[in-house]
């Protein structure tokens, strides 16, 4: 079958997911992923994040809607689709007593590819696995069974890598580690898909964004984007003497007086084409409000993700 280089690399098209309680895990999910692109899905506890990746992983299987990976359907074509996958979970369930390397062997000989030391080994010794692959896996810290994982998944040379909330647990050490793999494989032109409750970790990896809440994907977008659309942007100033109260005459402004009097906020939208800056320097000089220090600073992803979620549940952001 010749794919389209062109074509998403993972295409859902109306995805819904009801478990057998009658839980709707996932709402009518519509997807697209290019090819070489770092995604990222962020969402809070139980929003479906595991259930989207696990459909299409083929571990779970959706109530209704279609998914192709790699121009493949993940139903009627499984193997071939699940072939371009790899995945990293977020726990090691089997393989306890095998060796580092031939549990990886086995990985790459369950997708019928030919054996290859030199690549595995390459995977290894990216990993800082290499000095550990006659131990066996249960003999291994968390840290080094987490790079299993993560050398399991790499071992079939998937087109897609998925990392279901890879940091979570592990230290600072193999998170560098993890990160320089994800930005070399992605050079390498492998799509990458993550989930992770580290959000500045998504502000500094991911290509694009999708936000996931309650079964519903409420935002996909590429992050750039997301940040200058929805950002909003703070001016703090430093008072040089503290003041109890704002004067009136300074509502329309919304600002907010913090650290016990000493400085002032406003926050502005990134869009507009007027900060409204020189005009509230302007008010606040009038009212004999002088300042000795101001700095600004932009909302991080983590605040863009926080308001959309309160958004979602119909709270004010
Ligand atoms: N096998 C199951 N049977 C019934 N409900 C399930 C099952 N698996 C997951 N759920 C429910 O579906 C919802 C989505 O779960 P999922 O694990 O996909 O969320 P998540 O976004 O990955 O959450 P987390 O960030 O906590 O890992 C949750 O409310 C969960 O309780």
């Amino acid at each position: 079958m010749v794919v389209d280089q062109n074509s998403p690399i993972i295409f859902a098209h109306g995805v819904n997911k009801t478990y057998a309680g009658g839980f709707l895990a996932l709402k009518n999910i519509h997807l697209e992923i290019a090819r070489g692109e770092i995604f990222a899905l962020l969402g809070p506890n139980g929003a479906g994040k595991t259930t989207l990746i696990s459909i299409i992983c083929g571990i779970v299987n959706a109530s209704s809607g279609t998914i192709t990976v790699d121009g493949q359907d993940i139903v009627k074509d499984f193997r071939a689709a699940r072939a371009a996958i790899g995945l990293v979970p977020q726990e090691l369930h089997t393989d306890a007593f095998e060796t580092v390397w031939a549990t990886v062997n086995f990985s790459r000989g369950l997708f019928g590819k030919a054996p290859n030391a030199p690549y595995l080994e390459k995977v290894l010794r990216d990993l800082t696995l290499w000095d550990k692959r006659d131990a066996k896996v249960m003999t291994l810290s968390g840290g080094m069974k987490r790079r299993v994982l993560i050398a399991k998944a790499l071992a079939h040379e998937p087109l897609i890598l998925f990392l279901d909330e890879p940091s979570a647990g592990v230290d600072v050490e193999l998170r560098h580690d993890m990160w320089r793999m994800v930005r070399e494989l992605r050079a390498q032109g492998t799509t990458i898909i993550l989930t992770t409750h580290y959000i500045e970790e998504a502000e500094d990896m991911a290509d694009r964004i999708g936000v996931i809440n309650k079964g519903e994907l409420i935002v996909v977008e590429d992050k750039e984007v997301l940040m200058r659309k929805l950002g909003k942007k703070q001016l703090t100033l430093t008072l040089r003497h503290p003041i109890n109260s704002l004067p009136a005459g300074l509502e329309s402004w919304s600002l907010i007086l913090a650290e016990g009097g000493h400085t002032v906020d406003y926050r502005y939208n990134t869009q507009e084409d007027e900060t409204g800056i020189p005009e509230l320097l302007r008010t606040l000089g009038e009212h004999g409000i002088d300042f000795k220090d101001l700095r600004s600073s932009e909302s991080s992803l983590e605040d863009i993700f926080v308001s959309l979620i309160q958004q979602s549940r119909g709270e004010a952001a």
